[in-house]
């Protein structure tokens, strides 16, 4: 029996409400309850967003609501007759074709159709069979289809966008953990796991701030209630490894909110920043401290006493500062080698640090010297005691290299606020009382005293720096080329000594070299003088092609030391110079001081090949005797001479006198301090063979004195 079917006509009727009455007005209760229910359908048709269909026994649609117009696209009367099965296929939850068995009601089961413009939608269908009441034969079926295409595609979109981030979360090289409201970890990525060295069972459950080392300052990553709505808040904290090793991350915490705004979860990245802070802690550690000792260096200690001095001054104190002065670091230099200098520093460093408080400071200057900073002096007379245990502490022995060395110190103090209230002028201070240590023999200390302020004592200080200006790269020469007056070509130059004084600057050597030859010191700073001047003699020459001689001032206290000519043949030897191209320049006194030995040493040279030249002849005695006694190849005029040769009738004569006198005995004569053109001229007129002067240059480094060389050159070829 066929199913009792709506045609379209009756469905129209129905869901438009344009019901028409029938034109009898006889209506049995029968036909009441049939509207009735025709009109519960039609509002349920109308409202339900599911697309309501029904067929025959041969599954042919014999309804469909107007809702498929706006699923697929389709007016229902086009649909009618077409099996569902024509229009489209149920699928499994595995896309593959599902055969429904129609005689048993289903739900939910995946029905793929393709819409009028032939696009692909997915419906959700439901679906009863239908039996005829009397027969019991299954005559059709009826159910509806819910457009399920949208849905799926957002669904299938999150579920593409979570995998995303679970890999993001997992498989990425990220450092990440959720935690929930009481900070314990609910998930942590593998790559954080990894990096911790824990097992996941191991965190998850546990609150955060458990991994972290027990000093660290937890209370902001505690305060979820805190962190911003839409951003995320970062923290700097440590992190403890499994291993025990800590890690200093910045942490991100992002808080995951439900819609009233509740914190469901907190994510946290975090980023590992130890290499970071370890680069900026060895910066810090550059910047303030030295590098061979780790104690604080200039900087940090003048820093640590301004805070001193300014503590002190509020809190009614005194502050010592101490300067302590090696007295023999530079022999264990020469004589064991730079390394066991630097061992010697390192265990004074730690010698010095047991005789203080850990508030005090001892830091290292540069060289061999150390400060000292006592900030809280209460009573005077602590810092002698202090003092006292340094001298002593630093005269123990020490084991350097297999060797048993003893090293004194000297110790200057300075008090504020008795002896300066700044920073500069205690250094100042402790710095001078530090030389009058030194000057009172050494190994014991001296309080400052206003009258170490005088000229003498500034010399004295100066006389100490000078020791250690050859140590420290301080001293340099300067080049003066030296030109044959006819010719004009280059034939040598003079070394001139200059000192690169760390606070004065460049110092000239009249001002220094008397002091280095009143204390001695011009011994240690000739050899230097002549080593350098020797390679650098031979560097250059090999470097134009060209034999040029180098001229070194030596000084009458050189010859007084009976090892100026071993220094000379040293300087020789290590160098490659050779001897015909070395001239000694040497002044009237050394002459004149009728020392015997002076006169042996110039014979050794002499014999020795190197050249012997009488230095600024004419402003002492100018004795022609010792120019005969004497084996010297050349005389210098000296400039006093040149400088008013043109204007002063009697200094030309004279000139021109010493010039052939020279020439009588064999001499060389070089005119010195040419500034015109016109001395040059009137020299040459006088078969002065050579001249210098800042006419043709100035005293230059060896860099500018090759180019010098090199622009002379051409212009002669
Ligand atoms: N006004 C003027 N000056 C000119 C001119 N040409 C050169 N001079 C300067 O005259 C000085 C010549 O050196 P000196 O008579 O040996 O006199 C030297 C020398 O006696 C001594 N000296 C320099 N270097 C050394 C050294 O290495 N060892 C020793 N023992 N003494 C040195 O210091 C003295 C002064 O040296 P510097 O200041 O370098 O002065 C140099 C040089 O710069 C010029 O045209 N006009």
């Amino acid at each position: 029996m066929p199913l009792p079917t709506f045609n379209q006509k009756d469905f129209t009727r129905l869901t438009d409400g344009a019901v028409k009455e029938p034109a009898s007005n006889v209506v049995t209760p029968r036909e009441v309850k049939a509207q009735e229910s025709i009109r519960r359908f039609k509002d349920i048709a109308r409202l339900v967003s599911d697309w309501i269909w029904e067929t025959d026994d041969e599954f042919r649609l014999t309804f469909t609501s107007q809702r498929v117009m706006e699923n697929l696209g389709f007016h229902p009367l086009e649909l009618k007759g077409r099996r569902l099965t024509e229009i489209g296929k149920f699928v499994g939850e595995d896309g593959k074709p599902l055969f429904l068995k129609w005689k048993a009601p289903f739900r939910d089961k995946l029905f793929v159709v393709k819409d009028r413009a032939g696009k692909k939608r997915l419906m959700l269908m439901g679906g009863v069979p239908v039996y005829d009441n009397a027969s019991g034969a299954l005559i059709g079926a009826r159910g509806t289809a819910e457009d399920i295409t949208e849905r799926t595609l957002a669904e299938e979109k999150l579920k593409k966008s979570e995998e995303r981030y679970r890999t993001l979360y997992n498989k990425s090289p990220v450092m990440a953990f959720s935690t929930n409201r009481d900070h314990r970890i609910t998930s942590v990525s593998e790559y954080c796991l990894k990096i911790l060295g824990y097992e996941k069972s191991e965190m998850i459950g546990r609150i955060m701030t458990s991994f972290m080392p027990e000093d660290a300052d937890k209370t902001e990553l505690l305060q979820a209630e805190d962190l911003p709505e839409d951003d995320f808040r970062e923290e700097n904290c440590r992190f403890l490894c499994k291993n025990g090793e800590e890690l200093d991350v910045v942490i991100s915490s992002t808080a995951i909110r439900e819609e009233q705004g509740a914190i469901v979860q907190i994510l946290n990245v975090l980023v590992d920043i130890t290499e970071r802070k370890r680069y900026e802690a060895s910066l810090v550690r550059q910047a303030n401290y030295d590098s061979l000792t780790n104690l604080p260096n200039r900087g940090l200690a003048m820093d640590r006493l301004g805070q001193a001095i300014a503590r002190a001054r509020r809190e009614d104190y005194m502050v010592a500062l101490m300067f302590v002065d090696l007295d023999n670091f530079k022999k264990v230099n020469d004589t064991l080698g730079h390394a066991a200098g630097d061992e010697l520093l390192v265990k004074m460093g730690d010698h010095l640090s047991g005789c203080i408080r850990e508030s005090d400071t001892v830091a290292r200057l540069g060289g061999d010297e150390f400060l000292i900073i006592l900030p809280d002096l209460k009573a005077v007379g602590h810092y002698e005691i202090v003092a006292q245990k340094i001298l002593d502490r630093c005269s123990l022995p020490f084991e350097l290299c297999g060797h048993e060395v003893v090293v004194t110190a000297s110790i200057g103090v300075a008090l504020y606020p008795n002896d300066g209230d700044t920073p500069d002028i205690l250094m100042r201070n402790a710095d001078s009382a530090m030389y009058r240590s030194k000057s009172k023999g050494k190994n014991t200390f001296q309080f400052f005293a206003p009258e170490m302020d005088g000229l003498a004592h500034q010399h004295l200080i100066l006389e100490n720096q000078l020791r250690r200006a050859l140590s420290r790269d301080e001293l340099a020469l300067r080049y003066q080329p030296v030109l044959d007056a006819k010719s004009g070509e280059l034939v040598g130059m003079e070394a001139l000594l200059r000192w690169r004084h760390p606070k004065m600057g460049w110092i000239p050597p009249g001002n220094f070299i008397p002091l280095a030859e009143e204390s001695g010191l011009i011994v240690p700073i000739g050899e230097w003088i002549l080593e350098t001047a020797c390679r650098d003699a031979r560097q250059l020459n090999e470097k134009l092609g060209k034999e040029m001689f180098v001229a070194v001032n030596v000084s009458a206290r050189q010859f007084a030391n009976q090892k100026l000519v071993d220094a000379v043949s040293s300087a020789l030897e290590k160098s490659g110079l050779s001897c015909g191209l070395l001239e000694l320049e040497v002044t009237e006194g050394v002459v004149l001081d009728h020392v015997p030995e002076n006169k042996e040493t110039l014979i050794r040279l002499s014999e020795m090949n190197v050249r012997l030249s009488i230095d600024d002849f004419g402003t002492g005695y100018s004795s022609l005797s010792y120019l005969k006694k004497f084996p010297f190849d050349t005389l210098k005029i000296d400039r006093a001479f040149i400088s008013d040769i043109q204007e002063d009738s009697e200094n030309a004569a004279l000139t021109k006198a010493i010039i052939a006198m020279a020439h009588a005995l064999g001499l060389t004569v070089i005119g010195e301090g040419i500034e015109t053109e016109e001395q040059a001229a009137i020299l040459e007129q006088w078969h002065c063979n050579y001249l210098q002067g800042y006419h043709y240059s100035r005293p230059l480094s060896i860099e500018a004195y090759e180019n010098f060389a090199r622009k002379l050159i051409r212009t002669k070829a």
